[in-house]
């Protein structure tokens, strides 16, 4: 792994840009050999790592372990790793987590590619931090989904197992509307209800000492979430100090000069540019006729897209509502989530989503960012992610940021995945030219009418 230190003048590293030309006719790359688990957790990609303090040097063997014993975590927490078969750091968490850990403790603004384990470093500085024994809230966590917090609140109750640490939810509908007090120490949840519960006095945040911000890029958006989630750190105290954790998979170019102010003094982990995406996606597109023939497509794709488990993107509520209707009175077993279902609905398709009881889900950007399920091994781009749903008045240019979340949501952790983009006319080949250009990666593309090529081709890539 390659460290520099050199900076811009916000004090950020500027990663140099990759400019892979984009050629009309793609040809499929060979494949190339399944990375294994242990090949993540000793992978080479580049990042470039900024200390707060340039007095210490980020080469020493103290700002990189190669297990979790050296990091002198409390034996309960050591247990609830090796319960959870974390035998040993991935690179995120190798590089982050002495930095997360060090007295006193230091704000972090740390990138590392989708499905790598960043989840894991934050939560294990919210529990090595907060104390068991004082019945305060002490380490708050925001993410922008509740499918994303209930999924962190997981990994904190899986980390913790051992310890006597008590969690509370600040998503919509979850305490009951005359709850209190809450005595917890590690709160996860979303924004507007974590600042209604702070407005109303249930959430005392007077002993808040850790506040996280995950898939932070879209946290501080101010198109996005930016307004609320800046109204709760705005909320928190100001006379003791607060380490602030800011991770995310992307940051681009708009947010990151605010996410140094946000998190000031930071050290700082960044990917390069042409580093955004893992390798262990291969990456499709379908040239489909029309909006009609995306449909037929798809329904031709369904054998294959319950090999593993899927999960199908499309740009509106409704769609997502059609699509689903229409395949489930063809007799096809497939589940739509989006921000329109009332909030157990939600919980309760996600579940079944998760447990493998639905193998194919059809959704919108909802989910696009941090949902970990192993088992999903094709996502499909139904319709390309582009500018105007995330930003008030944006325009047609493709959303860079939701593609590379939204086919992180395979190949995790070492694992393949496959992902393919349909596209059906000029704008949207254009479009998709733009999101191969800024990634630096090849789209290959299957043919919609050889149903077999398409199968050996998919297959060939998941083996
Ligand atoms: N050290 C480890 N050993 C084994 N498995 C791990 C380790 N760290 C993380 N994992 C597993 O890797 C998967 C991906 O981790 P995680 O969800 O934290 O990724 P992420 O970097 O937050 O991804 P995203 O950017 O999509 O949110 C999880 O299933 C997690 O349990």
């Amino acid at each position: 792994m390659s460290i520099s230190l050199s900076k811009d003048e916000d004090g950020f590293i500027t990663p140099s840009v990759s400019t892979t030309p984009a050629s009309p006719k793609k040809d499929e790359e060979p494949a190339e050999k399944q990375k294994t688990t242990s090949e993540l957790l000793t992978s080479t990609f580049e990042v470039m790592v900024t200390l707060a303090d340039q007095q210490v040097d980020p080469n020493s063997p103290l700002y990189s372990v190669k297990s979790f014993e050296e990091l002198g975590l409390k034996e309960e927490l050591l247990k609830g790793l090796l319960a959870m078969g974390f035998d040993q750091p991935s690179k995120i968490q190798e590089r982050a987590l002495p930095l997360l850990l060090s007295d006193p403790p230091t704000n972090m603004i740390g990138q590392s590619q989708s499905g790598t384990g960043k989840t894991a470093a934050f939560v294990l500085t919210m529990l090595s931090r907060v104390d068991y024994n004082l019945h305060k809230p002490q380490a708050l966590c925001l993410a922008p989904s509740r499918e994303l917090a209930r999924q962190i609140m997981s990994v904190v109750t899986a980390m913790g197992k051992f310890t006597s640490v008590q969690t509370e939810y600040a998503i919509k509908d979850n305490l009951p509307k005359d709850a209190t007090n809450i005595t917890a120490q590690i709160i996860v949840g979303t924004p507007g209800t974590m600042m209604d519960l702070m407005r109303r006095k249930v959430l005392d945040v007077s002993h808040v000492k850790v506040f996280v911000l995950d898939e932070a890029d879209n946290m501080l958006d101010q198109d996005g979430l930016g307004d609320q989630t800046l109204r709760v750190k705005n909320s928190l105290p100001r006379r003791q100090p607060i380490q602030i954790i800011l991770f995310s998979a992307t940051f681009p170019d708009n947010v990151r000069a605010f996410a140094s102010k946000f998190a000031p003094n930071a050290n700082k982990i960044e990917l390069q540019k042409e580093e955004l995406s893992v390798d262990t996606i291969r990456q499709f597109y379908m040239d489909c006729k029309n909006e009609e023939h995306k449909y037929d497509i798809l329904v031709s794709l369904y054998q294959l897209l319950t090999i593993g488990q899927s999960i199908i993107f499309t740009q509106h509520r409704h769609t997502a509502d059609r699509i689903s209707q229409r395949m489930t009175a063809e007799g096809h077993k497939v589940a739509s989530l989006h921000g329109a279902k009332d909030a157990s609905e939600r919980d309760a398709i996600i579940d079944r989503f998760r447990e493998g009881r639905d193998k194919v889900l059809i959704t919108t950007n909802v989910i696009a960012r941090g949902i970990d399920i192993m088992q999903v091994n094709m996502v499909v781009n139904y319709d390309l992610p582009l500018m105007n749903e995330r930003v008030k008045g944006g325009d047609e240019r493709p959303d860079i940021e939701t593609y590379i979340h939204r086919i992180g949501r395979t190949g995790r952790f070492g694992r393949r995945g496959i992902s393919i983009n349909f596209v059906h006319d000029k704008k949207t080949w254009l479009q998709m030219e733009q999101i191969e250009k800024a990634l630096g990666k090849k789209i290959m593309r299957i043919e919609t009418n050889d149903l077999d090529e398409m199968e050996a081709k998919m297959k060939a890539a998941l083996k």
